[in-house]
């Protein structure tokens, strides 16, 4: 997932294939994802746009798919998703292949404080945020910015997860990733808890991707205390799979922002199982494959 910043993520391809190919191995999948951009316009070469990052990636890969997901009310609020299958296909675990991802924006300015240097916790915000108890058994390797940001890549085994955070107050935001993890004994939801806790957004997104549309019942039920889920999509991909995207809203910021259009909210289950009935499964508002 590409976050907050101005890195030219997409940059890293030739070398991570490069090394790939030093070792024999061949590219099985690929995706790549990122949320809208806050700042779009400072975006550089290649992530002027959805599109030209998808140009890029299909001078890589072979029958790369991209799609846009969201809901027309929250134009800012959109995920991006492109995927392509190598020639030959992983043997999936289907319970290990699930990827979380989250965008948080609007922290807690409390919350968002400890990411500052002059906070008074040097050398702590790992700890202080709370980011250590996310998944205690991951040993992480965390980097904090001067004056203030942070970011941390933790692994353990074959699963990783990985925080970006950018806490300046006007456009505050933050970052969760992990994949590899038995969500079977983890729990989505509890994860989610935990993430939330460590940051308390304004709103945030979730991205689920699973190898099987039928395993997201099971580790998810959409429901967090104290956010309104403000829409849900549910996206089959090409190659198999699917990503399921839902948006919430602090119930009380939302309730302070109020209009009676924003009060016309639908549960995220409802909204899947709506989707669901009307064709197995489809984007509130998506714009497929044909990039
Ligand atoms: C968590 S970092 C993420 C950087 C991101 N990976 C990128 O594309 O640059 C962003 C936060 O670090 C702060 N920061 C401080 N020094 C920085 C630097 N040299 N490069 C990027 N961000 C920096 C930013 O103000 C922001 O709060």
């Amino acid at each position: 997932m590409k976050t907050c910043g101005t890195t030219k993520l997409l940059h890293s391809i030739p070398q991570i294939l490069k090394l790939a190919d030093s070792l024999s191995l061949a590219v099985q999948s690929v995706r790549y994802s990122r949320g809208t951009f806050i700042f779009e316009n400072s975006q550089p070469a290649p992530h002027r746009s959805f599109a030209e990052e998808i140009a890029y990636l299909n001078s890589f890969f072979k029958n790369g798919s991209g799609y846009l997901l969201g809901d027309p009310k929250f134009p800012n609020r959109n995920w991006h998703i492109y995927v392509a299958v190598g020639d030959s296909q992983p043997a999936v675990n289907p319970t290990a292949a699930v990827n979380l991802e989250m965008c948080m924006t609007g922290l807690d300015r409390e919350k968002a404080a400890v990411f500052f240097k002059n906070s008074g916790c040097d050398g702590e915000m790992t700890k202080k945020s709370g980011i250590n108890q996310i998944i205690p058994s991951h040993e992480i390797c965390d980097f904090e910015f001067d004056p203030c940001g942070y970011s941390m890549n933790a692994i353990e085994g074959a699963a990783y997860s990985t925080v970006h955070v950018t806490p300046e107050d006007g456009f505050s935001y933050a970052s969760y990733e992990a994949m590899g993890l038995d969500m079977g004994s983890i729990g989505l939801n509890p994860l989610v808890k935990r993430v939330l806790k460590c940051f308390e957004p304004g709103q945030f997104s979730v991205a689920v991707t699973c190898p099987g549309g039928g395993l997201l019942e099971d580790v998810w039920s959409g429901d967090v205390e104290g956010y309104m889920c403000e829409s849900g999509v549910l996206q089959p991909l090409a190659g198999g799979g699917c990503v399921v995207y839902w948006c919430f809203t602090a119930k009380e910021r939302a309730e302070m922002l109020c209009t009676p259009a924003k009060l016309v909210m639908q549960c995220c289950k409802e909204v899947a199982e709506e989707e669901a009935e009307v064709g197995g499964g489809v984007a509130a508002f998506s714009c497929v494959g044909s990039f």
